[in-house]
């Protein structure tokens, strides 16, 4: 794209509490980006859907919020959630409809050991973890159905029940093949529960071994949730690309954050790869409200987010802005310009001058 072309639009949607520093900061380095690259642009839209207006107005997106989104090349994402409001009715008053509505049934959540951070583990260094987590993130455990009878009675009966359906199951797999077959392990770990989900967790893995057959090149093995933390730990260079549930990947790329140094690094993409609905992009983190409004949020979560947001609305074409993007955020970290979560004195708006200065620097030069 030419800079007389069309802008890219993006949908905002910085939400609550650190969501809405992350999301200022993502936003300024994008367009530090797009000017320093001269090739491509950005034209942010801004949605105040969040839990304060919702006490204000009783709802999170107005009934044709779907239809507005998807006027837009991409969404970025905040966070959502505050103690004020009851943690189901935020998630399923915003994210996790626009996740479903969107087809977004994919969630890409990589993690490694950023250069110049330390992990917490004594024995993993950089090349010991670099990981995808493949989330599936349209069924499963959250797929909302279930109810309540008998409510605020000692009678009460509550359920919650998991669903999985074959084509969901079919298409999560392929997506986490292929992803497996784009890195130089080729190497897949399925995460399952199927020991004691009899139902579910068995059509699971019995798709993951159909699919498996059209994939020789890619080795694969598999794993019980439960173990699977035990080996994230102790052997963290076993493992490349893994897939999983939403919920089982929901908790796993937490855990594979606080490995690779912190959960204010990771990023995630939730992806409609059909591309009928914008894809959408979000730190894994939440709205953190015990550092909200103190400055002092990790934005490289949120920055390497932004990247994979430029990779995946470039189609191939901004792949060299969104490597320059990742080239600054590294630079930074590696010359200690770093959140306390990393170990480091320098707060959201240092480390966000500091990538925007580094990615003129890394621009410039090539
Ligand atoms: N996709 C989302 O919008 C999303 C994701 C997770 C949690 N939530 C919501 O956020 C709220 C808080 O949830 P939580 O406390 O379980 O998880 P959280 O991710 O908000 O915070 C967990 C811990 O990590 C720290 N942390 C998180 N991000 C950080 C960053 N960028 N820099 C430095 N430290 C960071 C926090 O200070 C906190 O101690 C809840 O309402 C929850 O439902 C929303
Ligand atoms: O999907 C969820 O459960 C919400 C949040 O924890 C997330 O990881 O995005
Ligand atoms: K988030
Ligand atoms: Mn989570």
């Amino acid at each position: 794209m030419s800079s007389t072309e069309k802008p890219y639009r993006i949908a905002c949607i910085p939400g609550d509490g650190i969501g809405v520093d992350i999301t200022d900061a993502a936003i300024q380095v994008l367009n530090k980006l797009a000017e320093v690259a001269g090739n491509f642009k950005f034209d942010f839209v801004h949605f105040d859907w969040s839990s304060k207006n919702f006490k204000e107005r009783g709802w999170y997106m107005p009934e044709d919020g779907m239809e507005q989104l998807k006027k837009h090349d991409a969404i970025y994402f905040g966070a959502v959630g505050w103690p004020d409001v009851p943690d189901h009715i935020s998630l399923w008053g915003l994210i996790l409809p626009i996740r479903k509505s969107m087809n977004q049934y994919v969630n890409v959540r990589p993690t490694r050991i950023l250069r110049g951070t330390e992990a917490p583990l004594k024995k993993c260094g950089p090349k010991d973890l670099d990981w995808v987590i493949v989330r599936e993130n349209s069924e499963g455990e959250y797929a909302g159905q279930g109810g309540t009878t008998h409510d605020h009675t000692a009678y009460a009966v509550a359920t919650e029940v998991a669903i999985f359906t074959a084509v969901g199951i079919d298409r999560i797999m392929r997506f986490a093949f292929e992803t497996a077959r784009s890195r130089p392990c080729k190497k897949l770990t399925m995460v399952t529960k199927s020991n004691a989900q009899r139902h579910g967790m068995v059509l699971w893995d019995k798709i993951f071994h159909q699919v498996a057959k059209d994939y020789p090149d890619v080795e694969w093995d598999k794993m019980l949730v439960d173990a699977m933390t035990v080996r994230m730990v102790l052997h963290p260079q076993t493992l490349d690309t893994i897939v999983a549930t939403n919920l089982h990947a929901d908790i796993l790329s937490d855990l594979a954050a606080a490995l690779s140094g912190s959960i204010g690094i990771a990023p995630s993409s939730n992806l409609d790869p059909t591309r009928g609905c914008p894809s959408m992009f979000e730190p894994i983190h939440g709205s953190a409200p015990d550092i909200a409004g103190k400055g002092i949020a990790n934005p490289v979560g949120a920055f390497w987010s932004a990247a994979e947001m430029v990779r995946w609305v470039g189609k191939g074409e901004l792949e060299e802005a969104a490597d320059a993007l990742m080239l600054a955020i590294e630079n930074v970290t590696e010359a200690g310009i770093r959140t306390k979560d990393l170990g480091g004195d320098k707060n959201t708006k240092e480390v966000t001058e500091a990538v925007c200065k580094e990615i003129e620097k890394v621009l410039r030069k090539s």
